[in-house]
C-alpha cells in the first residue's frame, strides 16, 4: 500500500519522487522532541530536515535538539501553526527543497496545541503537493496524563483523529491494564491506526518512516465535505471512516534499527508535591479566538497577535523567561513544591543554577518532573524557563519565578572595593 491508495498510477509514480515527510504531533510534553531526537540520532544515511514549530515565546526545542551537523534545523516563527501554515512553513519547506546538498526526508515537529490537519495541508493543497510526498503523521500519546477531558480540545482530539501511526508513549509510567484501557479509548478516535507502546520515544524508526500510510485523497474529501457541504453526505466511492490500514513490508528501505541503550534520566515522581488533579474541563474550546480548527486552515490573519505575548490556543498560554542570571536551587526547588499554580500543565527549561557547575535541563509535564544533568560546553550561562498552562496569572506566576533569581556567587563581592 502507498499514499495513493485509490489514487491514480501517475500519483504513485509522483510520491516516489516527492521528498518524503513526516509530521510528529502530539500533546503538550508527550515526546515528540525525543522522537526526533531519536530520529536524528538514529537515521543512518539519510540527511534528515528538521522544521520544529514552538508554542512559547522562546524556542527551548532548539537547544534540546541533538544536532548533527550545521543547519540541521530550520526553525519556524513561534505561535500558532496554524498562522505559520500560509506563510513560514511554506517558506520553510522551500528552503529545505532549495538546499544544495539534498535532503532526503523532512520531519516536521508541530507545536503540542497544534491541529495537524493544517499541517498536511499545506504539503497536500499548495504547490508542494508535487514536490513532497506526506509518508505519515505520527502521532505521540503521554500514556500517563492522557486524559478525556484533553479532548476539549479540538486539537488534540485531531492529533489522534489524523494519525497515522500512534505511539502511547511514557509506557514506562503506567502499567500494562491502562494501557490496555488506553489503546481502547485511542481506537474509538481513530480506528484502524497503527498503535504501539514506547519509552522515550525509542521505536524502530522502518516503523514509522517511509511507511507509506498517509492516504491524502481522504483529506481532501473530509476537507471539501466540510468547507462545501455541511450536510450529511457519504461518497459513494470511498469509505473513509473505514479505511484499513493494511501491514507493510519495510524490507526495501534502509533505516538503521534503533538503540536499545539504557536512558540515565533522572526521573523524580512528585505525585506528592502539592500538585492537585489538572482539570480541562473548564474551557470552551469553541470560544478561543485565534484559529479555526475546524476547517484545517487559518481564518484570520494574526499578524499582530504573534507580536502579543499571551498567545491563546484551546485557553493555554505561555509565560517565558530568559535571564543572564543563575537562580538559587532551594528557591526554585520552593517555588516547584509550593508555589506552581496547578494549572500549569507544562514547563521546560534549561536551568543555571548557582550552586551547580552543570546546565540543567528542566521538564515538567502534568505533576511530573525532571532535572537532567548536562555540560555547558562554552555556551553562554543563562536561564530560559517557558511554562505553559490554562488560566494563568502570568505577572503572579513571573513574580514567583523572578523571586528565585539571585546575584551569582562568583560575582557577589565583586563589587565596591573588591
Ligand atoms: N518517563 C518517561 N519520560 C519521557 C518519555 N518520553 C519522553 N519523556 C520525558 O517527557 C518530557 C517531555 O518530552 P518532550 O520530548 O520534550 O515532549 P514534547 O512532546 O516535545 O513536548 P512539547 O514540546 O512541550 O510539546 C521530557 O522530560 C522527556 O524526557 C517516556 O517514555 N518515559
Amino acid at each position: 500500500m502507498t499514499a495513493a491508495v485509490s489514487a491514480p498510477s501517475k500519483q504513485m509514480d509522483d510520491s516516489k519522487h516527492g521528498l518524503p515527510v513526516t509530521i510528529i504531533t502530539g500533546f503538550l510534553g508527550s515526546g515528540k522532541t525525543t522522537l526526533l531526537n531519536h530520529i536524528l540520532t538514529n537515521q543512518e544515511g539519510v540527511r534528515t530536515a528538521v522544521l520544529v514549530n514552538e508554542f512559547g515565546e522562546i524556542g527551548i526545542d532548539n537547544d534540546l535538539l541533538i544536532t548533527t551537523g550545521d543547519d540541521t534545523m530550520v526553525e519556524l516563527s513561534n505561535g500558532c501553526i496554524c498562522c505559520t501554515i500560509n506563510n513560514d512553513l511554506l517558506e520553510a519547506v522551500y528552503k529545505v527543497l532549495e538546499r544544495k546538498d539534498k535532503i532526503d526526508y523532512l520531519v516536521v515537529e508541530t507545536t503540542g496545541l497544534a491541529d495537524p490537519l493544517p499541517v498536511a495541508l499545506t504539503f497536500l493543497g499548495t504547490e508542494l503537493r508535487d514536490l513532497t510526498r506526506l509518508d505519515s503523521i505520527v502521532t505521540l500519546v503521554d500514556s500517563e496524563n492522557y486524559s478525556v477531558d484533553l479532548f476539549n480540545s479540538q486539537a488534540a482530539h485531531n492529533q489522534i483523529a489524523y494519525g497515522d501511526i500512534i505511539l502511547l508513549n511514557k509506557s514506562d509510567l503506567v502499567d500494562e491494564a491502562d494501557l490496555d484501557l488506553l489503546e481502547v479509548k485511542v481506537r474509538d478516535i481513530k480506528e484502524g491506526a497503527r498503535i504501539l507502546r514506547t519509552t522515550q520515544s525509542q521505536v524502530p524508526l522502518p516503523l514509522i518512516l517511509s511507511v507509506g500510510l498517509f492516504e491524502s485523497d481522504q483529506y481532501f474529501e473530509s476537507t471539501a465535505d466540510k468547507e462545501h457541504d455541511h450536510a450529511e453526505h457519504s461518497h459513494a466511492e470511498h469509505d473513509h471512516a473505514d479505511h484499513g490500514h493494511g501491514e507493510h513490508d519495510h524490507t526495501d528501505h534502509s533505516h538503521a534499527e534503533h538503540d536499545h541503550s539504557e536512558h540515565s534520566h533522572a526521573e523524580h515522581d512528585h505525585t506528592d508535591h502539592s500538585h492537585g488533579e489538572h482539570s480541562h474541563a473548564e474551557h470552551d474550546h469553541h470560544d478561543h479566538a485565534n484559529c479555526d480548527h475546524d476547517h484545517g486552515h487559518c481564518e484570520h490573519d494574526h499578524e499582530h497577535d504573534h507580536s502579543h505575548s499571551h498567545l491563546d490556543v484551546d485557553g493555554f498560554t505561555s509565560v517565558s523567561i530568559v535571564r543572564d542570571q543563575p537562580l538559587a536551587i532551594r528557591k526554585f526547588q520552593y517555588f516547584l513544591d509550593n508555589k506552581l499554580p496547578e494549572n500549569v500543565f507544562r514547563a521546560k527549561g534549561i536551568l543555571w543554577f548557582d550552586e551547580s557547575e552543570k546546565r540543567h535541563v528542566f521538564h515538567l509535564s502534568g505533576k511530573r518532573f525532571s532535572l537532567e544533568d548536562e555540560e555547558w560546553n562554552n555556551r553562554p550561562r543563562k536561564t530560559q524557563l517557558v511554562l505553559i498552562g490554562q488560566n494563568l496569572d502570568h505577572d503572579a506566576l513571573k513574580a514567583e519565578i523572578e523571586n528565585c533569581f539571585c546575584v551569582e556567587s562568583k560575582a557577589r563581592g565583586r563589587g565596591f572595593g573588591s
